[in-house]
């Protein structure tokens, strides 16, 4: 923090960063993984940076969160047991446990420091993790998903960028271990990153994934603190022939996420779209 301002500077991003003002650091630590940061900024609530990378802002967490669990929680008939990789913050737990039907949402993340600080400072995030219906596992989500085959409904692993604890989580093995972990007709959303910015990335994403699920689409939100303002997610079912851009039912309680705009994410602009589709 330079001068009172934060700076998202990052060669995943070159010659581009987002700056917020920053009032008061709040916690600074190098936890087993990675270097976790907190502050408390002018305009944005207090913000979580991970090795660096803007993870959560307490005005427009809600974007992202909302997205990557409705999507395929929406689309799935009966979601009963979810499981989420990553998504230490528990933003993604409060918007799982939006489904009725759901009766076991399992967190795996690998960084104890991460419920750990969300608990300190994202108060609006981490209070999921009381729910009764709610189990929070510390450890490696490879090792947790080789022990629990064609167990869940949903998956949703919630990562931090391709570099560093997160990398293995971009590619195949990974992917496929998902499959395996999926009771019938599951789906699986995962953080796949920013078409201004990584559109090689998504490409690869969405191939591999088209040769390990019958249904795999690419959808995105925009959310004003992640690099360029947008970002997307992998979504794929289990099921031939499942309609992942339909919504089955209505999701109450939501800052973002409705109904419409559910199949209208899966829509891409042309610069997208032709590149994602030249096969
Ligand atoms: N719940 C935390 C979400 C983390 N998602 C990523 C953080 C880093 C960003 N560059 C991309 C999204």
């Amino acid at each position: 923090i330079v001068d009172g301002w934060f700076r998202e500077i990052s060669p995943q991003w070159p010659g581009q960063a987002m700056a917020l003002k920053a009032n008061k650091i709040l916690h600074v630590e190098k936890s087993l993984y990675q270097d976790v940061l907190v502050f408390e900024s002018e305009t944005f609530g207090n913000v979580l940076v991970l090795d660096g990378a803007i993870q959560c802002t307490e005005r427009d967490e809600f974007s992202y969160q909302e997205m990557i669990a409705h999507l395929p929680l929406a689309s799935h008939p009966n979601p009963k047991r979810v499981l989420i990789i990553g998504g230490g913050d528990g933003g993604v737990i409060r918007e799982v446990l939006k489904h009725e039907s759901v009766e076991e949402v399992v967190l795996c993340d690998i960084d104890e420091a991460v419920p750990r600080v969300s608990k300190q400072f994202l108060p609006h995030m981490s209070a999921s993790f009381l729910d009764p219906k709610v189990t929070v596992h510390i450890g490696d989500g490879f090792k947790f998903l080789a022990e629990h085959t064609a167990t869940y409904d949903v998956i949703i692993t919630d990562s931090s960028d391709p570099v560093g604890p997160a990398e293995a989580l971009f590619q195949k093995p990974y992917f496929q271990l998902m499959h395996d972990a999926l009771a019938p007709g599951g789906h699986i959303s995962t953080q796949a990153e920013c078409l201004w910015l990584h559109i090689p990335l998504i490409k690869e994403l969405r191939n591999m994934t088209r040769k390990l699920f019958p249904v795999s689409e690419y959808a995105y939100t925009t959310i004003p603190t992640y690099p360029s303002g947008q970002i997307g997610f992998i979504i794929c079912s289990k099921e031939p022939g499942r309609n992942l851009k339909k919504a089955l039912r209505e999701v109450k309680d939501t800052k973002y996420y409705n109904s419409e705009l559910h199949a209208a994410a899966f829509v891409l602009p042309e610069f997208g779209r032709a590149i994602l589709d030249e096969g």
